[in-house]
């Protein structure tokens, strides 16, 4: 069985440092007072890139796009490819139906699957998920997916969703070779439930911070994450050696 990757959204250098520092596999490059998938300025994210690639060789990037219309495909894609081109290993894009209707979301989702870039499609949960567009993203070339929430003060993302639609996301993305993430609002008391629901990676924000995800990152809360996260899955791993 294959560890939970922890995901963790810094706006800047000094967070990403902080979240290399802890051992985090996955820094998201996000500005949280912008929204749910607010975008940093691309002239932060390259040097940004550029010190993590030489300071923690191993540890993965993204950046997200900004909470972008899906109706305004050609400025999407103009600031995917901007993004891409700062060498992040993915560039989030939401899919949110509150911002545009279906048949929008799936001409998007084709769009982005057809960019050449490395873009992580980004599910905003809120409005439950639409199957029609996971199948839309099951037909194009995308490493990963993910699910997560847009409005914070709802809870978390396993208050919204029951088990079986988490389920369901998690084997929609892994039967198209994705890899398949979660994130909204998680709390490190929920990581029982994540380990048994068994992601790929669990994406954090307001739980590392001070009570406010737009406020500063507290390193004693990531690292107290990063060692749960890490005991989780190592537990995990030790039952499934037990049973086999
Ligand atoms: O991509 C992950 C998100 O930034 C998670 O943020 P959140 O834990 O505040 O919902």
């Amino acid at each position: 069985m294959s560890a939970m990757q922890l995901l963790v959204s810094v706006r800047d250098a000094a967070e990403a440092r902080l979240a290399a520092a802890a051992g985090v596999e996955l820094i998201d490059l996000k500005e949280p007072k912008a929204g749910a998938l607010g975008a940093v300025a691309l002239g932060t994210i390259g040097p940004i890139v550029d010190e993590l690639r030489a300071s923690h060789p191993r540890a993965r990037i993204s950046a997200t796009v900004g909470d972008l219309p899906l109706g305004e495909l050609d400025a999407m894609l103009a600031q995917v490819r901007v993004t891409a081109a700062t060498g992040v290993d993915w560039v989030k894009v939401g899919i949110d139906l509150a911002s545009g209707s279906r048949s929008e979301a799936r001409c998007a989702i084709e769009a982005l699957g057809a960019s050449g870039a490395p873009v992580v499609p980004v599910f905003l949960a809120d409005r439950g998920i639409d199957p029609t567009l996971l199948e839309a993203a099951a037909r194009q070339p995308f490493g990963a997916w993910m699910l997560d929430t847009a409005d914070k003060s709802r809870g978390s993302l396993l208050e919204l969703m029951a088990d079986d639609a988490l389920v369901d996301f998690i084997a929609r993305a892994r039967g198209c070779g994705a890899l398949a993430g979660l994130a909204g609002s998680l709390r490190p008391a929920e990581l029982p439930r994540l380990t048994r629901l068994a992601p790929d990676v669990i994406g954090f924000r307001g739980a590392v911070c001070g009570g406010d995800r737009r406020g500063a990152l507290v390193p004693e809360r990531l690292a107290a994450l990063q060692l749960a996260v890490s005991r989780a899955t190592t537990n995990t791993r030790l039952a499934a050696c037990a049973e086999a």
